[in-house]
C-alpha cells in the first residue's frame, strides 16, 4: 500500500502523519509537504461557530508570525482553512528546551546552558525591537532542530504592545515563569515580563529542573520572596500601587550563590539583573545580551555541538510529583480586591484566615490554623533549592476556563480595540 493510501491528504499537499502533541489552541501533527518533500509540524486551529466569524487570536498569530522571521523564531511556512479549522504549518523541530532540561543522560556544560540562553534571548531581542512581546515563553515553547538552533515557538498570546494604554490579559503566562507585576495583576506590562521568564529559563537550567514551583499565584509570589527576599519600597516603588497587591511578611534574601552553588560571578550577576523586581529597572533583553556573561570564558557552545536528547517521549508530563514544601514568608494582607467582597469571619484571628471561593487568585490559599485539609497542608510559600531531584511535577499550564476567558477577552479587544 502506497504511503498516500496510508496517510490522509490535507488540502492537496501535507500528508499526515502522527499526532505530536495538543496545546492551548488545538492538535499538532507531523506531516510530509509533497510539494518539498520535508518534515513539517501543523497546528490544527479550532475555529469559532461561523456566526461568532472569525478566530481573531488564530489571525493574530499568524499575522505576526509571517512578520516575525529570524534564525532563533520558529517559521510559519503556509496556513490554510480546512475542514473549519485553521492549519499552520511550521518547520519540524525535532524536541525541545524542556526534553533536554529533563532528560537525565544529557550534560549541560556552563557553555551549553550559555548557548541555549542566547538563542532564547536573540529570538526575544528579535520580538522586542518588532514591538511584539511574547509573553507565554517557558521551556516547552523553545523548540530546537536537527542543527541545535533554539527557535521560539508559541506566539499564539504574543500582541502587540505599541499603545502605552492597552490593558492586557495578565492571567496568560504559565505560573512558574511570571514576573511578579503580573502575579500583583499589573494591567500594563512590558518585555520585562519574558526576561523575568527567560531569567526562570535560565534558573532552570542551571538546577536542571523549574526553580519556582508555585502551587497558586500567591504562592508563586511567596517563593519568589524567599528566593530573593520580600521587595522593599525603595526596590520596586510602584509594586504597592499595582491591583492585587498583597503585604507579605519581611524575609531577607538568602545569598544568590545558595540557590546556584554551580554558577560562574557571570552567570550569577546576569540573573540578578534580570530577576530585578521592579519591571523599570529590570535589565533588558538587549542588555542581557550585551552582559560579560555571553563574552567570558567559556564560550557559548556551537548549535550543533549541543547535546540533545533522545527522540521525544509521550510520558514527560506524566505528572508524577516530587514538589517539596519548605517555609516562606507569610501574606500578611489578603488582595484588596477580596478585602472589600469579604465580610468578617469568627475565627479569625492575626495574619490568620480562611477564604472561601472567592476568586481564582486565593481559592487554594488556605491557612487557618489547627485546620487541616490536603489543601492546607501543601498551602506553604518556599523555594524548592533541591538540586536534581527526581522528577519535576508537571508543569501548569492555562486550563480550559482562562483559555475561554482569554479566547473572549482577545476577541473582545479585537473588535474594540479603541475602546481599551
Ligand atoms: N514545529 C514543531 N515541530 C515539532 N513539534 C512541535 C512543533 N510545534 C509544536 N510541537 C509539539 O506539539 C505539541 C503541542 O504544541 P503546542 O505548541 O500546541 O502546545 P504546548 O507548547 O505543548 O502547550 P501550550 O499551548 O500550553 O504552550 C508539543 O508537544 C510540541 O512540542
Amino acid at each position: 500500500m502506497s504511503e498516500v493510501d496510508l496517510s490522509k491528504k490535507v488540502a492537496n499537499r501535507y500528508l499526515k502523519r502522527e499526532v505530536l502533541g495538543e496545546g492551548t489552541y488545538g492538535v499538532v501533527y507531523k506531516a510530509i509537504d509533497t510539494k518539498t518533500g520535508m518534515t513539517v509540524a501543523i497546528k490544527k486551529i479550532r475555529l469559532g461557530k461561523q456566526k461568532e466569524g472569525v478566530n481573531f487570536t488564530a489571525l493574530r498569530e499568524i499575522k505576526l508570525l509571517k512578520e516575525l522571521k529570524d534564525p532563533n523564531i520558529i517559521e510559519l511556512i503556509d496556513a490554510f482553512p480546512h475542514k473549519g479549522n485553521l492549519h499552520l504549518v511550521f518547520e519540524f523541530m525535532e524536541t525541545d528546551l524542556e526534553a533536554v532540561i529533563r532528560d537525565r543522560n544529557i550534560f549541560l556544560s556552563p557553555a551549553d546552558i550559555k548557548s541555549f540562553l542566547q538563542m532564547t534571548l536573540k529570538g526575544l531581542a528579535f520580538c522586542h525591537r518588532k514591538w511584539v512581546l511574547h509573553r507565554d515563553m517557558k521551556p516547552n515553547n523553545l523548540l530546537i532542530g536537527s542543527k541545535g538552533q533554539l527557535k521560539l515557538a508559541d506566539f499564539g498570546l504574543a500582541r502587540i504592545f505599541g499603545s502605552p494604554d492597552r490593558k492586557f490579559t495578565h492571567q496568560v503566562f504559565a505560573r512558574w515563569y511570571r514576573a511578579p507585576e503580573l502575579l500583583f495583576g499589573t494591567k500594563q506590562y512590558g518585555p520585562g515580563v519574558d526576561v523575568w521568564a527567560a531569567a526562570c529559563i535560565f534558573a532552570e537550567l542551571l538546577l536542571r529542573r523549574p526553580f519556582l514551583q508555585g502551587s497558586s499565584d500567591i504562592d508563586q509570589l511567596g517563593k519568589i520572596f524567599a528566593a530573593f527576599g520580600t521587595p522593599k519600597h525603595s526596590q520596586w516603588p510602584d509594586m504597592l500601587y499595582l491591583p492585587d497587591y498583597v503585604e507579605y511578611q519581611y524575609v531577607p534574601a538568602p545569598p544568590l550563590r545558595s540557590l546556584f552553588p554551580m554558577a560562574s560571578d557571570d552567570a550569577l550577576d546576569l540573573l540578578s539583573k534580570m530577576f530585578t523586581y521592579d519591571p523599570t529597572a529590570r535589565i533588558s533583553v538587549q542588555q542581557a545580551l550585551e552582559h560579560r556573561y555571553f563574552s567570558s570564558a567559556p564560550l557559548p557552545t556551537d548549535p550543533h555541538k549541543l547535546p540533545r536528547p533522545a527522540p521525544k517521549k509521550e510520558s514527560l508530563n506524566s505528572g508524577i510529583s516530587d514538589f517539596n514544601p519548605q517555609e516562606g514568608p507569610t501574606v500578611f494582607s489578603p488582595p484588596k480586591k477580596t478585602r472589600r467582597v469579604m465580610p468578617e469571619r469568627d475565627g479569625f484571628e492575626g495574619n490568620a484566615y480562611q477564604f472561601d471561593k472567592i476568586d481564582d487568585r486565593v481559592s487554594d490559599f488556605r491557612q487557618v490554623p489547627g485546620e487541616s485539609t490536603s489543601r492546607n497542608e501543601n498551602v506553604p510559600m518556599s523555594v524548592d533549592f533541591s538540586i536534581f531531584g527526581s522528577r519535576p511535577p508537571s508543569r501548569p499550564t492555562i486550563n480550559s476556563a482562562d483559555r475561554s476567558h482569554l479566547k473572549r477577552k482577545l476577541d473582545l479587544e479585537f473588535q474594540h480595540p479603541e475602546q481599551e
